[in-house]
């Protein structure tokens, strides 16, 4: 399948996820990247705050647990540069001003810039994924643009709520394959 088909297919899909089974796979997502990863080398992680209204997966479990347990580790989330089509980011911290935009999505304001060179840990929002590591994501390319301005070994995890499809038949020069993803307590290795 092309990912337009793909994408048309997983919104639906995903429109049909009831509040509580999202809830659910947020919650084991949280559980498999606490048990599953070595945080030693991370001094920054870089996380999308999740959409409410696009059934997403809520990241905020993954996001308290690295205040709690890793006070050591800066987050840092992403600001949408609409014109551009590109992504800004700041640091995150409980303090932080939120504000929506237009798109609904939670975004900083007045926040500390994050230089894209500190980053090593990038989660990644998507609606599919297949085997090879390929994603699918909303289709404005926001993601491949900013992996492009990260260092070359940023580990890049997603987070997805279904299984991975057959190979994405249109992938292009941009796209830029992810290391691991998560989907509940499934880890998958690429
Ligand atoms: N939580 C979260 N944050 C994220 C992303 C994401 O997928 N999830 N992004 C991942 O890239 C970037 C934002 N990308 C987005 C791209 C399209 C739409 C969207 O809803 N588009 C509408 C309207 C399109 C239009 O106005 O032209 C649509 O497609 O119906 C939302 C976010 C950065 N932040
Ligand atoms: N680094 C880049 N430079 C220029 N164009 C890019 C870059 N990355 C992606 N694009 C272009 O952006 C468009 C959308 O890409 P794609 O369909 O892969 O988006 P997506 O991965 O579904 O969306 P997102 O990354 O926002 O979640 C494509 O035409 C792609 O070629």
């Amino acid at each position: 399948m092309k990912k337009r088909e793909i994408r048309s297919f997983y919104l639906n899909e995903r429109k049909n996820l009831s509040s509580q089974k999202l809830e659910q796979i947020s919650i084991e997502a949280a559980d498999c990247f606490f048990n599953n990863f070595d945080l030693k080398s991370v001094k920054c992680s870089h996380i999308f705050l999740s959409i409410p209204l696009q059934a997403e997966i809520n990241t905020k479990y993954i996001i308290d647990r690295f205040w709690k347990s890793y006070p050591d580790i800066d987050i840092s989330i992403p600001k949408t540069d609409r014109a551009n089509l590109s992504i800004d980011s700041y640091y995150f911290t409980p303090t932080t001003v939120l504000e929506e935009n237009p798109w609904k999505i939670p975004e900083p304001i007045d926040a500390q810039p994050t230089p894209h060179e500190v980053i090593d840990l990038v989660f990644l929002p998507m609606l599919a994924f297949d085997r090879r590591g390929y994603r699918v994501g909303y289709g404005k390319g926001f993601y491949d643009r900013f992996l492009a301005t990260c260092r070359e070994d940023v580990l890049k995890i997603g987070i997805s709520c279904f299984p991975p499809t057959d190979p994405i038949e249109d992938v292009d020069q941009y796209d830029i394959p992810m290391n691991y993803c998560i989907v509940g307590k499934e880890l998958y290795k690429f």
